[in-house]
């Protein structure tokens, strides 16, 4: 049984900055997945953690209020020209007022519902700066899904670092540090957890699974 009292307090955080350039060049996190816009659908997911955040964070770059109607802070990139995913973990290690931050991309709502648990579990066991989730792909393979991390705060000023030096690649930047793997491919594990939405085709695939 988790203690929740004596775990440190987490901060969510939805990643919704990208182009969606493969959708067309829409905001995806406002696109609809089984009626409601995906970035309400990855907030209800992330409240329904096991462990659930103490707060949620939107980084979105367009449609601000939209993404402020669904009752969290949203903060734009601080970095200009949508650098990348990177750029989101640095907002919102910017703006967390916690000693952890939870990524999630806005594009995958089947996420586990245990994310958050096991990547904490991880992060202490092996005493590591970070954790990432793993998990099989569509050959089987199990690979790194580099936008679920959870991340300690402290790791800003290393980040900020290595973006001003033109850094933009999540793994390396994680290799610097003591990174937690965690496979999400155990008895009990939806092996579509981690499918995620990068086109409309691939969206309406997941909305019937
Ligand atoms: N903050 C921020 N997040 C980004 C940026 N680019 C991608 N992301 C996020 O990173 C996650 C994975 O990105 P992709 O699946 O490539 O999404 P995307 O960039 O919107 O889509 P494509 O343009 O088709 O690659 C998504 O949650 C995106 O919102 C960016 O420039 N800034
Ligand atoms: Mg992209």
């Amino acid at each position: 049984m988790h203690e929740l009292n004596t775990s440190p307090a987490i901060t969510g955080l939805i990643l919704a900055g990208g182009r969606g350039s493969r959708m067309g060049g829409v905001d995806k996190g406002l696109q609809n997945f089984r009626g409601l816009p995906l970035a309400l659908q990855t907030l209800m997911r992330l409240q329904l953690q096991s462990l659930p955040p103490q707060e949620v964070l939107i980084n979105a770059n367009r449609n601000l209020s939209a993404y402020e109607s669904l009752g969290v802070q949203v903060w734009p990139d601080s970095l200009s020209d949508y650098a990348g995913p990177l750029a989101g973990f640095l907002t919102g290690l910017e703006r967390c007022e916690t000693p952890l931050l939870l990524t999630v991309p806005c594009d995958t709502p089947l996420f586990p519902l245990d994310l958050a648990e096991r990547l904490l579990q991880a992060l202490t066991a092996q005493d590591a700066d970070l954790a990432m989730a793993a998990a099989p792909e569509a050959d089987g393979t199990v690979r790194p899904q580099p936008v679920f991390c959870l991340l300690k705060v402290d790791l800003l000023e290393s980040l900020v670092a290595f973006t001003q030096a033109g850094g933009r690649k999540i793994d390396a930047w994680t290799a610097q540090h003591r990174c937690a793997i965690v496979p999400f491919d155990q008895p009990g594990d939806s092996p579509q957890a981690f499918s995620n939405a990068n086109t409309l085709q691939e969206l309406q695939q997941l909305e019937s699974l």
